[in-house]
């Protein structure tokens, strides 16, 4: 019997990624808590989660724009480099654009003030693609379309657009380089819902044989529609992934959090969850969901969460060996002595796969949380 062949490698991979943010008076702000997930080529993923968790944090370490004051823990690989480490000329001329495209989150910001529309998209074709005159014209025009920007508003500068015509300008713009890793950070902010299903299905068609979509968003309807996994964040971490299909469908989420965010959607029980997240300053030992939790017990407050387990040394060069920027490396076991047990699928004691486990030890909540499933390769 020949072996299976091996699974290509994923676009992105990303292994006990932290990064927190060093305040005046030596405090502390993490931001983003030993983050994992691998992205294949193909694939849609979608991270969502309440304003603050992380999210666009996230997305900056992977493209090399976090300010002076953040540190960094793990390693986020595309391909051969790592996204972390990596000189910021080597970011600068071979990454942003070209290996991985971003949609900003705040595109009045990205775009340039003094150009119109044309004369950037114009200028990014060139730099991408190598498309000249006469065609560049053409080109232009064909790249506003991907994304539903008006040709008749192209000779607009920045300031001329409304939000919505800003957010598509920068669409329009990150789809030029097709690159391997698109990433698009709350793309359809101030869209109507119209506009909110043709940006997403345009994003979605980004991702092909070797193309991967990092989709983060407010917005679980638009997940939903294009998303192949859908990543939850809460309060830095990511406390599930899981197939978008049963994530929206059944059995549904497993992580308490996740579940109160789909209960809270008008269309299903609207119900909000109650309280707020905590401080990323302040985070508590133990399950950060567990004060807003009505499934909480004991245990969830008393355990450690999960293993610091990066590994590499970051931007702030510190080397310290398995542990996020906090330092504490601590070793999540669980209760039910699982060990370390993070949202990606896991080889648990007796050879089977955690499949895309969650973050929660709540031993009562989560009774599929070892999945009968073969031991991958
Ligand atoms: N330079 C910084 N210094 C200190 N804290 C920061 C810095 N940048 C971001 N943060 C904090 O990091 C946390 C995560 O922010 P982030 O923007 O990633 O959240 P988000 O999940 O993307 O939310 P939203 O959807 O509202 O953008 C927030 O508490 C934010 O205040």
């Amino acid at each position: 019997m020949t072996a299976p062949a091996p699974a290509p490698a994923p676009v992105l991979s990303v292994q006990g990624l932290s990064v927190r943010f060093r305040m005046r008076g030596g405090a502390y702000v993490s931001a983003v808590t030993d983050a994992r997930f691998d992205l294949a080529a193909g694939e849609c993923l979608a991270l969502v989660g309440e304003s603050g968790c992380g999210k666009s944090v996230l997305a900056s370490a992977l493209l090399g724009l976090l300010p002076a004051n953040a540190e960094t823990a793990g390693s986020a690989l595309l391909g051969d480099l790592d996204l972390l480490t990596a000189d910021e000329r080597t970011l600068a001329r071979t990454v942003r654009g070209r290996r991985v495209g971003l949609v900003p989150q705040s595109p009045a910001a990205h775009l340039t003030p003094v150009r119109t529309v044309r004369s950037q998209l114009e200028e990014t074709l060139r730099e991408l693609t190598g498309v000249r005159r006469p065609e560049l014209r053409e080109a232009a025009e064909a790249a506003a379309d991907r994304a539903s920007f008006p040709r008749g508003h192209l000779d607009r500068h920045p300031h001329e657009l409304s939000g919505g015509l800003a957010q598509r300008a920068a669409t329009a713009l990150a789809l030029v380089g097709d690159a391997p890793l698109l990433l698009a950070d709350e793309p359809t902010t101030g869209l109507d819902r119209e506009l909110v299903d043709r940006t997403v299905d345009e994003l979605r068609r980004h991702v092909g044989d070797d193309r991967a979509l990092l989709l983060i968003t407010h917005d679980l309807a638009a997940a939903r529609r294009v998303a192949d996994r859908v990543a939850v964040m809460y309060a830095s971490r990511i406390v599930e992934i899981a197939d978008a299909e049963s994530f929206f469908g059944d059995p549904g989420p497993r992580h308490p959090y996740a579940r109160g965010l789909l209960n809270a959607l008008p269309e299903r029980e609207f119900t909000p969850i109650p309280g707020m997240p905590p401080e990323l300053s302040a985070l508590p030992d133990g399950c950060a969901f567990a004060p807003r939790c009505v499934r909480a017990d004991e245990a969830c407050t008393a355990l450690p969460v999960l293993a610091g387990g990066g590994g590499g040394a970051g931007r702030d060069g510190a080397g310290r060996d398995g542990a996020g920027p906090d330092g504490a490396g601590r070793d999540g076991a669980g209760p039910d002595g699982a060990g370390d047990r993070g949202v990606e699928d896991r080889r648990v004691d007796d050879g089977r796969v955690e499949s895309q486990g969650v973050a929660c030890h709540h031993p009562h909540t989560h009774p599929r949380t070892v999945a009968l499933e073969a031991p991958r390769a």
